[in-house]
């Protein structure tokens, strides 16, 4: 696998509309963009790391890379949930995330609750990990404090990677 921490940003975009009628838990999914661009060396699965919409505070986050099979979708999608309650929703805003730890496969479900389950504990592992010295020092990547009309303050040698 990538060496993480792997830095990514791009426009948040609909999904199914699953994550907050059916499992309780929102995900801003990328678009298929980011998606395609997507290292394939970053296995599907479930991750952790840290999150900001547009210029906004930085948030703990889990993130699903794969096809959900619990639903068996066809498409690979890329969703964020951050660990913060917003009060509106940010479809079309850009969406920083840096990945640090993966926590496991994903997985199918005998039951939505099931599902719901695993990802409720999903949240609370990336909340201990996050706690750690050495990845609560990512929070303060210069990666997530852009000048002002700017998506990317980073050369062509982009550490972050933002140009693919
Ligand atoms: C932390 C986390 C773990 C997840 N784990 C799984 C999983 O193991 N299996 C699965 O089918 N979907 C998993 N999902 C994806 C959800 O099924 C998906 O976010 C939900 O269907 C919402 O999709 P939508 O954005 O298209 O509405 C996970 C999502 C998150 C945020
Ligand atoms: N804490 C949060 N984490 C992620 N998205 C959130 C959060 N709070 C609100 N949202 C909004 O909810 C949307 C995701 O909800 P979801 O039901 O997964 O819909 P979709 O299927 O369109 O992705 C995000 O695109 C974002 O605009
Ligand atoms: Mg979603």
């Amino acid at each position: 696998m990538r060496h993480l921490p792997y830095f990514c940003r791009g426009e948040v975009v609909k999904g199914f509309g699953r994550g907050s009628k059916e499992l309780g838990i929102p995900t801003a999914n990328f678009s298929e963009q980011v998606v395609e661009s997507f290292p394939s060396d970053i296995s599907t699965g479930i991750y952790y790391g840290w999150a900001c919409v547009g210029n906004g505070d930085v948030h703990k986050m889990v993130l699903s890379v794969g096809r959900n099979p619990f639903y068996k979708n066809i498409k690979k999608s890329v969703e964020t949930h951050i660990i913060h309650a917003f009060k509106d929703d940010f479809y079309g805003e850009i969406l920083s995330i840096v990945i640090i730890g993966y926590i496991r496969p994903e997985k199918n479900f005998s039951s939505l609750e099931a599902l719901i389950l695993a990802i409720q504990e999903d949240i609370e592992e990336a909340k201990r990990q996050l706690d750690l010295p050495e990845h609560l020092k990512l929070k303060e990547d210069n990666f997530f404090h852009l000048p002002e009309g700017k998506t990317c303050q980073c050369n062509d040698a982009c550490s972050h990677r933002c140009r693919g």
